[in-house]
């Protein structure tokens, strides 16, 4: 054994040197980054915390945390030794503060814009285009924003998104009960990606359309992968699908564009009607639409589905208004008007308890556009703060309980609110999502359809993932039993 380990160690040793060397080397940048943080005596002081392993930072230790019961131990342990705003390097954003600190938050992100700007990473700007809206700033920004703010207002939901939502949800749970046993978070998609694709560009369901619902459903799943553009990848396959979606899309403008006269009602036909923007800007957006729109309310539906499940008092209530709602209609009536989704009341509950538990947003990445002063620090021009939104969602300084699924803590004023910083599941400020309304919309509406007709059971134990997105590892699998006759 001992001859072997020599043999090993002599036969090798110019690879044992070279590891020595990279070793040392690593150690010294690391040394000279965290000297970085102490500030010298005329130098504003950054933020304390380290910047860990060059270029990796800490990023290995917040994925191998983040899949830790309660999601908070890597933020704890930080928080406990440097205060809710930290420098840390994550994702190869080396100049970097991370903040969990609900105030600071809400403060960068009501001053995008101004204090700071939006900073995504060249890969995902590849993929959702250089007018894709996280990737545009200044006028444009605000204009292309105020564009889907109206796009996708109340008056609109009422009027242009009622009936199509529940004839796409309705044909969709028409086919699950025929299966039986259905993998929800894959079937939730496929239901938003067909709502998404008619309201967008007036497309029929997916079975009609196969390729280029694979190219959506290709581009939705590289928006979060490892950015390595190598035939194979998840990421070039997005990178591909873009194109098959930019010529689609410029397709459909075209054909807006020569025949007015077709009455449509997408929202690419809004967008040309515009008159102010570019195709190339109108394909983008479209394009963006896709990736905001998608998976996260699916998401945001297969885990409503998880927690129900798992709480069957939630579920109970839910389901008690939801029969009252539809008793009250009488048999034969049963498609939903505006006024029926105004008087809902605790499935507004659930849903804001699902995104605070599971809402799509972990990180949003905001780059500073001037020295900002915090506390006794200075975050520096041009670093990034990393404003971890989920991280406060699940914090028991500002939830009680706040890792259990209580949505009756959003029924009684002075319990939770909407406006608190420590909930923000859509984000604040110039950015907030203008899809909100349109995702609570479609949630409540799925939900309504999914507890009048089925009573389900979970097939096996299924672990959620909650980084890059919320997840569950099989699909979530359960069995449907119909309820058409209790
Ligand atoms: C539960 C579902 C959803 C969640 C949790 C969510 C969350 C968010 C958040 C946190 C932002 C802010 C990003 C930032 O500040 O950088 C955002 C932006 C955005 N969302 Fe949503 N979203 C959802 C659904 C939707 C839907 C259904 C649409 C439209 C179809 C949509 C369209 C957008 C757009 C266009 C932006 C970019 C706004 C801008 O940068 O000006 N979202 N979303």
């Amino acid at each position: 054994m001992e001859q072997l380990i020599y043999s090993i160690v002599y036969s090798n040793w110019y690879l044992w040197v070279l590891g020595l060397f990279i070793c040392v080397i690593l150690l010294l940048l690391r040394r000279s980054n965290d000297r970085q943080g102490n500030g010298s005596a005329n130098k504003p002081k950054l933020p304390p915390g380290s910047a860990g392993l060059p270029f990796i930072g800490e990023t290995i230790r917040f994925l191998r945390d983040a899949k830790s019961p309660g999601r908070r131990k890597f933020f704890d342990e930080h928080e406990l030794r440097y205060g809710p705003i930290f420098r840390c390097s994550l994702f190869g954003r080396t100049r970097a503060v991370v903040s969990v600190d609900p105030e600071f938050n809400k403060y960068v992100l009501q001053n995008e814009g101004r204090l700071f700007e939006s900073n995504a990473l060249a890969p995902f700007r590849n993929l959702i285009g250089k007018y894709g809206l996280s990737a545009v700033q200044g006028e444009l920004q605000r204009k292309l924003h105020a564009t889907a703010v109206n796009l996708l207002k109340h008056e609109t939901l009422s009027s242009d998104f009622m009936e199509d939502i529940q004839d796409i949800f309705q044909a969709g749970m028409r086919k699950w009960e025929e299966e039986g046993d259905i993998p929800i978070q894959h079937k939730c998609n496929q239901i938003v990606l067909n709502l998404m694709a008619k309201k967008l560009l007036d497309l029929p369901p997916s079975e009609e359309m196969g390729d280029i619902y694979k190219a959506f459903d290709d581009f939705v799943g590289a928006v979060l992968s490892f950015p390595l553009n190598i035939p194979g990848t998840t990421y070039a396959r997005g990178i591909r699908a873009r194109g098959i979606l930019l010529k689609r899309i410029h397709k459909c403008i075209k054909e807006r564009r020569e025949h007015p006269e077709v009455l449509r009602n997408d929202l690419l036909t809004k967008l040309v009607r515009e008159g102010t923007f570019s195709d190339e800007i109108i394909a983008d957006t479209i394009i963006f639409f896709v990736f905001a729109g998608v998976e996260t309310s699916a998401m945001a539906m297969t885990f409503a589905v998880k927690y129900l499940a798992e709480n069957p008092r939630a579920l109970e209530e839910l389901r008690a208004e939801h029969d009252a709602l539809l008793k009250a209609k009488g048999k034969g009536n049963e498609k939903l008007t505006w006024n029926d989704y105004q008087s809902m009341k605790f499935v507004h509950c659930v849903i804001n308890e699902t995104l605070r538990l599971g809402g799509a947003t972990v990180v949003l990445f905001r780059e500073a556009k001037q020295d900002i002063k915090v506390k006794d620090f200075v975050i520096p021009k041009g670093w990034t703060v990393s404003v971890f939104l989920s991280a406060t969602h699940v914090d028991g300084k500002y939830h009680y309980e706040a890792d259990k699924f209580l949505p009756w803590r959003w029924q009684n004023e002075g319990q939770e609110t909407l406006e608190e910083p420590c909930y923000m599941p859509f984000g604040r400020g110039g950015r907030l999502c203008p899809g909100l309304h349109l995702a609570r919309f479609e949630i409540a509406l799925f939900l309504h359809n999914f507890v009048t007709k089925f009573r389900w059971e979970q097939l096996e134990i299924d672990r959620a993932t909650y980084f890059p997105l919320p997840s569950t590892e099989n699909g979530f699998p359960i069995r449907l039993y119909s309820r058409v006759h209790e």
